[in-house]
């Protein structure tokens, strides 16, 4: 089932981001199914963290639509009238709409339900795994507006919604395996393990997409098949969308329901794990080689 094509819950279209005279991304236009893990691959400065951080509202990009549909894809009339309006989101007849170019990076998350990790580790690693866990939905009290001053003072709906926050943050810990270190600085904790809490902060705030830029970058081996387990359980536990860049083939293939490919900016391949690994374009962008080169050792092999 290609639930990209289907049931999309984000659809990118032309997505061009330049930075003075150089293309990051050119033209490229791809689908996220609503439910997939999707991977982002692609050689060095291909544009995946560029294209990501278009997506998560890091970068306005040069040009490009970046349609976010919350329950189910809009009709193409309804796009179209939020095209033409100028406006970042609209209530469609299946659900939440968002133009993710149009918004703020901080609405990214808390409106539109987008949330992100970094390449770079960003906890607060002076403060314990639990407070990280409970600043990070401290956006959502924004966003139901208990963080304004008349919500504080109705103390029985904010004390319910801060046993809530804690609750879901017990629960990750839960989930990541980290109860044990719930009270020890977040800067204490081994790599693989910090990597794993971010994971669960960004649960915390829940995303409906999920970006994870490298989640696998680091990871010793059984670090990286209990990442799969939780982006696999992600998945099929909470229905939660995941695109993720990734360089490991290993984490790639395994869990993916669908791969992007990007090369020198622009899209090269598209489609589920096996389609990709057996396309001449792509063997080519990974060794390096020309691709008419590919398909006539391909030929002679018989593939
Ligand atoms: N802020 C920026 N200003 C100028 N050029 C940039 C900027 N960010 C990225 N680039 C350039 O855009 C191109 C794409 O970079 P990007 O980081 O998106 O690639 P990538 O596929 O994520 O690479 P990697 O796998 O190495 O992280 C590169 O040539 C990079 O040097």
């Amino acid at each position: 089932m290609r639930r990209w094509e289907t049931d999309p819950i984000l659809t990118v279209d032309h997505l061009t981001m330049r930075f003075g005279g150089l293309v990051a991304v050119n033209n490229v236009s791809f689908t996220v199914g609503r439910g997939d893990v999707t991977a982002l691959i692609g050689p060095n400065g291909a544009g995946k963290t560029t294209a990501f951080n278009c997506i998560t509202g890091f970068y306005k990009p040069t040009l490009g639509r970046l349609a976010l549909a919350h329950e189910a894809p809009p009709s193409p009339a309804e796009l179209q009238a939020l095209t033409a309006n100028g406006q970042a989101g609209a209530k469609t007849e299946n659900g939440a709409l968002y133009l993710l170019e149009r918004l703020p990076d901080h609405k990214v998350s808390a409106q539109a339900r987008v949330a992100r990790t970094f390449q770079n580790i960003r906890l607060f690693s002076g403060m314990t795994v639990l407070e990280n866990l409970m600043v990070a939905q401290h956006q959502k009290l924004i966003r139901s507006g208990m963080m304004a001053p008349s919500a504080l003072f109705n103390l029985p709906s904010w004390r319910r919604q801060e046993k809530e926050g804690v609750e879901r943050a017990l629960h990750w810990l839960e989930k990541v395996d980290l109860m044990a270190r719930a009270d020890d600085p977040a800067g204490d904790l081994p790599y693989g393990d910090q990597r794993r809490l971010e994971i669960a902060r960004a649960m915390c705030t829940e995303p409906v997409l999920l970006c994870l830029d490298e989640p696998a970058a680091g990871l010793n081996p059984k670090e990286s098949a209990a990442l799969n387990t939780l982006l696999l359980s992600i998945r099929a536990d909470y229905g939660t969308s995941v695109l993720l860049i990734e360089h490991d083939m290993s984490v790639v293939m395994e869990i993916s329901d669908h791969v992007i490919v990007l090369e020198y900016g622009s899209k090269i391949s598209d489609g589920t794990p096996a389609e990709v690994r057996s396309d001449p374009a792509v063997i080519a962008a990974y060794l390096g080689v020309d691709e008419d080169a590919v398909e006539a050792v391909e030929a002679e092999v018989g593939l």
